[in-house]
């Protein structure tokens, strides 16, 4: 049986759930073996925290085998067995299987895990020009998708003049239990704005572009971990300006963040039907169309389009082609154009025989 200390890995976010697989990690001559969470990623190496201390450790060949086998790889915030074999080395021997996972698709289709056993994405926006509401439209899909909860933090509310009328778009083209807050990064007040997710045992995720204001976010939120605990890395204050790799921090209030470089590109990690349903104010209204095909481009009797403002339709339409796409294999995108190109001839056929 695995020795562990729930009290002790709590403070790194072991949830009960994780705690349950571990646990029934029994008799497999593992005993050994201690959990530990993925702090750090660096290319062959990863940094291990087990609640009290640090440990580099590298992956087992046989466990990066299996993993690549499925298309999968460890990632930051993974829950992982380490084992210390005679010079005092470490190793991963397992890893126990993410509850939650964010995941991209990179260009050439693999699937690019961000993030493991994340509860909550701060979906961080500058209310500068970095503003765009597609873009977190686009970023709440696939968070919701994955399962995890969505937050959204609009930072320089300090600096720019007109953060009200920013936020007020967002909430009238947002469904509405979804959180905005608009926050000065810099200043204390943004760890009061956010303390309902802050709680112990909360593993949170900054996702956003370059420059919109995650690290500045971390340092905040992590100001006074870094002094009494000492443990799990501290909030970057070493005036780094862009962050190339992935880190966990603790904050005071107990919970872990995870901080990630910005992200340019993002295609969705999630099939059209989850993403469809991240769009639940469409999904809620769209049983009373008129037509039951209503694509809500303007059929007659669509309940959707008077309530839902058109460029997040299009935003939604254009999300779930671009998820249709990258689970086609390219036999099927040719298939599926001529399937298209089909359609067309015999609708202008239609055409030309009603107007003959
Ligand atoms: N006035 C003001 N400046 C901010 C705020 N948040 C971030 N900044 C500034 O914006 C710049 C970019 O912030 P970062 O925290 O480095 O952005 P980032 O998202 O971590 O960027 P990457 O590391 O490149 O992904 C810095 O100069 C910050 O000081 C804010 O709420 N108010
Ligand atoms: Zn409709």
């Amino acid at each position: 049986m695995i020795d562990f200390q729930f009290e002790t890995l709590s403070r790194i976010g072991l949830t009960p759930l994780i705690a349950n697989q571990f646990a029934a990690i029994e008799d497999s001559g593992e005993s050994a073996a201690r959990p530990m969470r993925i702090v750090e990623t660096q290319r062959d190496w990863f940094t291990l925290h087990d609640g009290l201390e640090e440990r580099l450790a590298r992956t087992l060949p046989r466990v990066l085998h299996a993993l690549q086998a499925q298309g999968d790889t460890l990632t930051i915030g993974d829950w992982v067995l380490v084992e210390t074999d005679a010079h005092q080395d470490h190793w991963i021997t397992r890893r126990a299987p993410p509850v939650t996972q964010i995941a991209r698709r990179a260009n050439d289709g693999r699937r690019q895990p961000l993030a493991s056993n994340v509860d909550t994405a701060l979906l961080v926006m500058g209310l500068d020009a970095d503003f765009n509401a597609r873009r977190i439209e686009r970023y709440i899909a696939l968070v919701r998708a994955c399962g995890v909860a969505c937050v959204v933090v609009l930072t320089k509310a300090d600096a720019v003049g007109d953060a009200h009328g920013k936020v007020a778009l967002l909430r009238e083209r947002m469904p509405d239990d979804l959180p905005i807050l608009a926050v000065n990064g810099t200043s204390a007040d943004a760890r009061l704005a956010l303390a309902p997710w802050l709680g112990a045992g909360q593993t949170l995720v900054l996702l956003g572009s370059s420059g919109a204001g995650k690290s500045t976010l971390t340092n905040t939120l992590t100001m006074e971990a870094a002094q009494d605990t000492g443990a799990v890395r501290r909030g970057d204050g070493r005036g780094r300006h862009t962050t190339t790799a992935r880190s966990m921090h603790l904050c005071p209030e107990g919970a872990c963040i995870i901080d990630t470089p910005g992200l340019r590109t993002w295609r969705p990690d999630a099939d059209a039907q989850a993403l469809a349903s991240t769009f639940d104010d469409v999904q809620r209204l769209a049983p009373a169309c008129r037509f039951r095909d209503c694509t809500h481009r303007g059929e007659p009797g669509c309940a959707v389009r008077d309530h839902v403002s058109g460029d997040r339709l299009l935003n939604m339409r254009k999300l779930m082609r671009d998820a249709q796409r990258s689970e086609q294999t390219p036999l099927e995108r040719i298939a599926q154009r001529r399937k298209w190109k089909a359609l067309g001839k015999a609708g202008n056929q239609r055409a030309k025989e009603k107007r003959r």
